[in-house]
């Protein structure tokens, strides 16, 4: 069990360097709203009425991917859900960094550009390597006190992680207590009944794990998304394969092939696969066919509704139900369906709940689902995930003030 120090032991007026997790979507170019940001403005806002100084520090996307932008909108929709001004300098810990940390009163909220656009926030290393790096060595001394507020990051041994926390007086944020708190108590926690996760998304590395160390806690799998096609192909269907300009399927399928085989070999009794799947026609309409009747040539973009039918049932005869990751690409309302249905059973069946995944927790909001028929929704995914399969986060074990 972790013990953080919290933010209430902070002496009023403090020099703050906190580290938040507004990773986003990015679509068309501009950056997406999302609960990360409603929750992480909760912690700044505490902190604020401390008199404290806050030098905000984030990550967005990875180089070499279109999401790798800076963080000016970042700190805009920051501004907006605090409803107070929050500045922005296009440097992480160069001079310009440094003149505008200097330049922070009481009260004054700056965001730093993405760490990732700096050396050696990358890659993960251990804690002492990662605080030996310049980021560290400059910044540091520039606060009186580092806050881990990024419980969603908690699982990338990066330096503005581990790092930071690992050489300076170092506190747990709001959303880093309340995320470890939630999750730590839906891994130790027994149910009355079946459970059910509804596992999609795009990740099969994060897809397999559960799937095999989660064995003893789920009872079903209800599988979509790109999971659920890559699992079809393990099951001799002729789905889940790169078409024009994808990239989402071939190389998971060459890096995952024998674990996918595997798992479905060992745990088939569990594990539901879409029996139908919608795609787009010539025309931009949504069109279902059955897996039996499909071609290598055609992309799929949500679960059928044979598909999300079953799986509505299935969910609303369970005791708790985990999500993670969507049943399709819910942001196209056409291909919204597998998703919102399964979310909807979920929020009036009478069960314990949680939804995650950072991408998957904005349906909800999205199609106007109401939060509080959920147990928890959690703006963790990977982190979530290995939480929930009792893999340590380096994030918080470095915060835990008994270390
Ligand atoms: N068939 C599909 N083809 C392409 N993309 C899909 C498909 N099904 C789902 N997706 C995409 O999967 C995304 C959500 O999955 P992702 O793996 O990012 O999981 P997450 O758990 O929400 O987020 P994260 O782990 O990044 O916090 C959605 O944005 C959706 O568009
Ligand atoms: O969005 C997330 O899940 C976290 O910010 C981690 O992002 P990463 O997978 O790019 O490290």
């Amino acid at each position: 069990m972790t013990t953080f120090r919290p933010i209430d032991n902070l002496d009023p007026g403090q020099r703050l360097l906190v580290r938040i997790d507004v990773n986003a979507a990015v679509e068309d170019g501009t950056v997406q709203d999302s609960r990360r940001f409603a929750r992480h403005a909760e912690t700044i806002r505490e902190l604020l009425a401390n008199d404290h100084a806050i030098a905000v520090l984030a990550h967005q996307g990875r180089p070499g991917e279109d999401t790798f932008v800076s963080l000016a909108e970042h700190a805009e929709l920051l501004a907006d859900h605090l409803d107070h001004p929050v500045a922005f300098v296009s440097d992480t810990c160069g001079e310009d960094a440094l003149s505008a940390i200097d330049d922070l009163e009481p009260g004054d909220v700056l965001c730093l550009e993405n760490v990732r656009m700096r050396d050696g926030e990358l890659p993960e290393e251990e804690p002492a390597t990662k605080a030996e790096t310049d980021l560290v060595r400059t910044l540091a001394p520039e606060f009186d006190a580092y806050v881990g507020d990024a419980y969603s990051a908690a699982h990338r041994s990066h330096a503005s992680i581990v790092g930071f926390p690992h050489v300076m007086d170092a506190y747990a944020g709001r959303v880093m207590e309340q995320e470890y708190t939630a999750i730590t108590a839906i891994r130790d926690r027994s149910f009355d009944g079946p459970v059910t996760m509804v596992l999609g998304g795009t990740k099969a590395e994060d897809a397999i794990p559960i799937v095999e160390q989660l064995d003893d806690t789920v009872d079903r799998f209800c599988l979509g998304g790109v999971v659920g096609e890559l699992f079809l192909r393990a099951d001799g269907y002729a789905v889940g394969y790169d078409v024009a300009d994808s990239s989402l399927f071939d190389h998971q399928w060459d890096n995952h092939r024998d674990d996918l085989e595997r798992s479905l070999e060992a745990y088939r009794d569990r594990l539901y696969l879409p029996t139908d799947l919608a795609f787009e026609d010539d025309d931009g309409e949504r069109v279902e066919v059955a897996v039996e009747g499909t071609t290598k040539e055609r992309p799929f973009l949500d679960v059928g509704t044979e598909t999300a039918n079953r799986y509505a049932d299935i969910v609303v005869n369970s005791a708790a139900v985990f999500v993670k990751g969507s049943l399709g690409v819910f942001e196209d309302e056409r291909f919204a369906d597998g998703t919102v249905t399964v979310l909807a059973a979920i929020a009036e069946a009478d069960c314990f709940s949680v939804v995650g995944g950072g991408d998957t927790a904005r349906a909800v909001e999205r199609y106007d689902l109401d939060e509080g028929d959920f147990s928890r929704i959690t703006i963790a995914g990977g982190a979530y995930v290995r939480a929930l399969t009792g893999d340590p986060l380096v994030g918080v074990d470095e915060l835990d003030s008994e270390n």
